[in-house]
């Protein structure tokens, strides 16, 4: 894989850990709608779709139907003022992603974040990681009309830093990261580590299966990588 240029990485469950503070965002949400507390692994599995859904999920849960707008939008305002103060404390970066974040800019590669998790609360998120300018640019799940699975963010990361999606890889931990790259006509890696409703990630059959994002530095800069290595 010597000919990729630039990497788009995922963000939620790819780089950091971020169910912790998702689930106590959601619980002070429902805490607020009058609601019973989340279990740790409901929250884990309702990520992937950004904010809208985080909370409309919970809120079905707890309803036992759907929310009706008025619901949704008291809701969601409650979940972003709470997220809002919690969401880069005390934060957990996978074993390895400052490390190879850092040799991979060291080696010129060209960095991107393409999450579905509202912009807004990306940069302190970055800001905690110290690495916030290796990141070329960086789109949530409302910069554009679309998101993930939508190839439309990682096409449009492609085309404002002027690299084909054939030079490009993509690195998530969910089917949306996979179905998304898919269809922008580049590689993909899936991780094994993150939040995928539940399921396995190989079901979607990413271009190369890690747990370990390590495997990238091997996969990209030397050219001994065996895709057995980080199955
Ligand atoms: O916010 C979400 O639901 C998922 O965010 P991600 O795209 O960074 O995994
Ligand atoms: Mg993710």
């Amino acid at each position: 894989m010597d000919n990729v240029e630039l990497i788009q990485f995922d963000l939620d469950g790819t780089l950091i850990d971020s169910v912790p503070q998702l689930w106590l965002a959601v619980n002070r949400m429902l805490e607020q709608q009058g609601h019973a507390p989340a279990e740790e692994l409901a929250v884990r599995h309702w990520v992937g779709n950004g904010a809208d859904m985080l909370v409309r999920r919970a809120l079905t849960a707890a309803l036992g139907e759907e929310p009706d707008a008025g619901q949704q939008q008291a809701a969601r305002a409650a979940f972003d003022v709470a997220y809002e103060e919690v969401a880069d404390r005390q934060l957990v970066f996978y074993p390895g992603v400052l490390d190879t974040l850092m040799q991979l800019h060291r080696a010129g590669k060209k960095l991107a974040i393409v999450t579905n998790k509202p912009y807004r609360f990306v940069p302190a998120i970055l800001a905690a990681s110290g690495l916030s300018e290796h990141f070329t640019l960086v789109l949530g799940g409302d910069s554009l009309a679309q998101k993930k699975p939508h190839p439309e963010p990682l096409l449009h990361v492609c085309r404002e830093l002027n690299i084909e999606p054939a030079r490009t890889l993509m690195v998530g931990d969910s089917e949306n990261d996979v179905l998304a790259a898919k269809a922008a006509g580049m590689a993909v890696v899936g991780l094994t580590y993150g939040y995928n409703y539940g399921r396995d990630i190989a079901d979607s059959a990413p271009d190369w299966v890690m747990s370990d994002i390590r495997g990238l530095v091997d996969l990209l800069l030397t050219d001994e990588y065996r895709k057995d290595n980080h199955g």
